[in-house]
């Protein structure tokens, strides 16, 4: 059995991952299974962040890693909140964050309330040999927090393509239709050349 490590701090991110994986035959390792690892997110992109988290971690383990940077773009924001989607609010509290979202959209319509979910995935060996891949769903940002699955935004998000919130989605549903499945799906067709 193949062993990942994915550079990420975040619960919910890596439920998905093993859920994801799991099928495929990989463990799924994170950063909680190893000694802790300072990792400075200070990239102006998507990319930049993941490639910061995958190079410091498999630096540190001597391992393969592969990291998500993943946010919310909502288009009357202009992008926002975007990269910084983990601490808009300022404390990385997905119910502050929530709770700005929905303030800062107060007077925003449903027409105009269209946003998407991005991820990027970057693979990183020690030797540095990088894989990149990307994903993103489309939807609404809703009025109110609607579902009880998932994490962070996932009660504010309507997903188009289902006519339901990201919250209410099964973890498999969600995991068919995400930006995290796309990118991963898409990280899949190329991990055997990469590894
Ligand atoms: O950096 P790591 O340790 O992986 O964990 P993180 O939570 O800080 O992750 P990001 O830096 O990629 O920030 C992404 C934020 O975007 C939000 N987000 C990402 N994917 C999401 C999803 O599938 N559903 C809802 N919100 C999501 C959520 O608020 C995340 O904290
Ligand atoms: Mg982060």
């Amino acid at each position: 059995m193949k062993t990942i490590v994915i550079a990420t701090k975040n619960t919910g991110k890596a439920r998905e991952y093993q859920e994801m994986l799991a099928p495929l035959g990989i463990e799924v390792k994170t950063l909680a299974d190893f000694a802790p690892i300072t990792i400075n997110e200070n990239g102006k992109t998507f990319e930049e962040n993941a490639t910061i988290k995958a190079t410091t971690a498999a630096n540190q383990l001597q391992l393969p890693v592969m990291a998500d940077d993943s946010g919310l773009m909502v288009d009357a924001l202009g992008g926002a909140p975007g990269v910084h989607s983990a601490r808009y609010a300022g404390d990385h509290d997905d119910a502050a964050n929530n709770a700005k979202l929905l303030l800062a959209l107060k007077e925003v319509p449903d027409e105009k309330r269209t946003a998407h979910f991005h991820t990027t995935i970057v693979g990183i060996k020690p030797d540095g040999t990088k894989l990149v891949a990307n994903g993103r769903v489309d939807g609404h940002i809703l009025h109110q927090l609607t579902g009880k699955n998932g994490f962070g935004y996932d009660p504010l998000f309507y997903v188009d393509e289902l006519g339901k919130s990201m919250a209410q989605l099964t973890a498999d549903q969600k995991n068919q239709i995400s930006h995290r499945g796309r990118a991963l799906r898409s990280f899949m067709k190329q991990f055997n050349d990469w590894w």
